[in-house]
């Protein structure tokens, strides 16, 4: 396993936002985390990249694990994180963006513009004069140039005009074919169940579903996503 999240238990000081999440991502697998609002999605997230650590439970990333190591180090060893409300520096350039944290692979500058050929066209713009939509093409394109072995995408198309959403799909897409490890959390569902291999659903801040996305059916949106 790339990713294994045993039993946490997270806190924003002394309210308990998570109370036994459970998951496990594979090699170049999709997992979308899924559960209506509040009920610990992004907290979660927080977790695994030790931005907000657990107080009990064990995370191990590529067979390590990554407790009591600072965030910038779990980061370094491999998670790009594109967090919730899409934080660029605003007062870089697109192009100064994308080469701020990079690190050697097979992400290049000109394979994020094939991907993204806005951002190309845009390489000079300060990434505040941007449309939201290009922000999100710009934090993604930036978690990618580090190169990781787990990219995690928290609402990645929140937001953004139907024609970007599809773009952001269509990378994310494209992402997947290429064999890239993802964790996924978005709520248009049409979009998310075709490109995930498996589903876990919070609640309350505790997993309490998990399963392929063939096996979401009317009652286990009913029950847990409220659709
Ligand atoms: N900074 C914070 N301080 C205190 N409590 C917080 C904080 N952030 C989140 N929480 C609480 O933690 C719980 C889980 O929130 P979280 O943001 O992880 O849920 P989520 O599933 O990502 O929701 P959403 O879909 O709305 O983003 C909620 O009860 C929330 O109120």
């Amino acid at each position: 396993m790339l990713l294994e999240v045993n039993d946490i238990a997270t806190y924003y000081g002394s309210s308990q936002a998570l109370f036994g999440v459970d998951l496990a991502l594979d090699e170049g697998e999709v997992l979308a985390l899924m559960g209506r609002n509040g009920m610990g999605k992004s907290t979660t997230i927080r977790s695994i990249c030790n931005l907000n650590p657990p107080r009990s439970g064990t995370i191990s990333f590529a067979g390590t694990s990554t407790s009591r190591q600072p965030a910038f180090r779990v980061a370094r060893r491999g998670i790009g994180l594109v967090p919730e409300g899409r934080r660029c520096f605003a007062t870089l350039t697109v192009y100064e963006n994308l080469i701020a944290a990079a690190r050697p692979g097979r992400w290049t500058l000109e394979r994020v513009n094939e991907l993204f050929p806005r951002l190309g066209e845009r390489r000079n713009q300060l990434s505040q004069t941007l449309s939201g939509g290009e922000q999100q093409m710009l934090a993604i394109g930036r978690a990618l140039m580090t190169n990781p072995r787990l990219l995690i995408l928290d609402e990645a198309t929140e937001g953004l005009a139907p024609v970007i959403r599809q773009d952001i799909w269509r990378a994310i897409r494209a992402l997947k074919s290429d064999g890239l490890s993802i964790l996924l959390v978005d709520k248009t569902l049409s979009e998310l169940l075709p490109v995930a291999d498996r589903c876990v659903i919070l609640e309350n801040g505790r997993s309490v579903w998990s399963g392929e996305p063939a096996a979401i059916d009317d009652a286990v949106k009913d029950r847990y996503l409220g659709i």
